[in-house]
């Protein structure tokens, strides 16, 4: 089946309204996009964040007449009266087929591949975690997941503890036990993130050795050789206290999703007790690493 295509700019505040009107009128989907490509990294469990300049897309089934959809938005009010949209015709494809298509195995250093269960493994002697894409975040095409996946490859984590905070899909605990640690725990705000955590452990043959804990149920007296945490430079900030207090003596601390604008920010305030080394920065994003002193 093809599809017509209806793109508005619209604001955070309006967008609502008007995805919910096209939906009354006939559009079988409406999503919402960033007009400028301005990152919302991460909402919380069960936030609808939007960007202030928020495009809303709407498709409709190819037969629809798409004059009486445009009458129909003049006379709601929602729009001012001269409105600008764009509408193209979207040919139908194989939607699943192309996305798994396009999800490769990524190698991050030496030893560590990330696979997609539907691919061949490109080096099966290697350490190879296989994960699928679900709804937790965390498979390595993002560059913060990057970022932390190599520094893991890089350390030495035979019989170590690690812990994962805020796991997401749990990736960079099952890459940590996979690489060598004795045990890991992983850490998360949201259920989700835990379900799908022990799906990927158990299919890669790791949940064993893997503990999970939603934040408020962690014991009070966790500690690790290893801890990395890819969550945003302000809640970093916030659970320095934390944070830090999960790190044995000697331990080594990673941390991620923090933008390269804000790394000085979050360096001023975990270097009252790390070691830190040099800022490692792809992309806009960076990562802080270090030893607690
Ligand atoms: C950017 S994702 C990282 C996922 C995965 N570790 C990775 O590196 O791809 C951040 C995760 O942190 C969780 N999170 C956010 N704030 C948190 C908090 N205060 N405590 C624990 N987890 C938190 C989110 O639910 C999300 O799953």
């Amino acid at each position: 089946m093809a599809w017509v295509q209806l793109r508005l700019n619209s604001t955070s505040e309006k967008a609502e309204k008007i995805s919910d009107f096209l939906a009354e009128i006939g559009a079988v989907s409406v999503t919402f996009m960033d007009s400028q490509d301005t990152p919302i990294f991460e909402p919380l469990p069960g936030e609808t964040r939007l960007w202030g300049n928020t495009d809303v897309v709407a498709l409709f089934d190819a037969e629809t007449e798409m004059a009486l959809i445009l009458t129909a938005l003049r006379n709601s009010n929602l729009l001012s009266p001269n409105f600008a949209y764009k509408i193209e015709q979207i040919e139908d494809k194989d939607w699943e087929r192309e996305w798994m298509d396009n999800f490769h195995p990524m190698q991050f250093g030496q030893r560590l591949w990330i696979c997609p269960s539907w691919r061949e493994v490109p080096d099966k002697t290697a350490v190879n975690v296989m994960l699928d894409p679900g709804l937790a975040f965390g498979t390595g095409t993002h560059p913060t997941t990057a970022l932390c996946l190599e520094w893991l490859d890089g350390l030495d984590l035979n019989g170590k503890t690690v812990i994962d905070f805020g796991c997401g899909s749990g990736i960079l605990a099952i890459a940590a036990l996979k690489l060598g640690a004795k045990n890991a725990i992983g850490i998360d705000i949201d259920p989700q993130a835990i379900l799908a955590s022990r799906n990927n452990a158990e299919q890669n043959g790791v949940a064993d050795r893997l503990q999970l804990f939603l934040s408020d149920d962690k014991p009070m007296d966790l500690k690790a050789d290893v801890v990395v945490a890819n969550i945003l430079a302000g809640p970093l900030k916030e659970l320095y206290p934390v944070i830090s207090q999960l790190v044995k003596p000697q331990g080594d601390l990673g941390l991620s999703g923090i933008l390269a604008t804000q790394a000085s920010s979050v360096c001023d305030v975990y270097q009252q007790k790390f070691v830190l080394d040099p800022v490692i920065e792809r992309e806009e994003w960076c990562r802080i690493t270090g030893k607690l002193a």
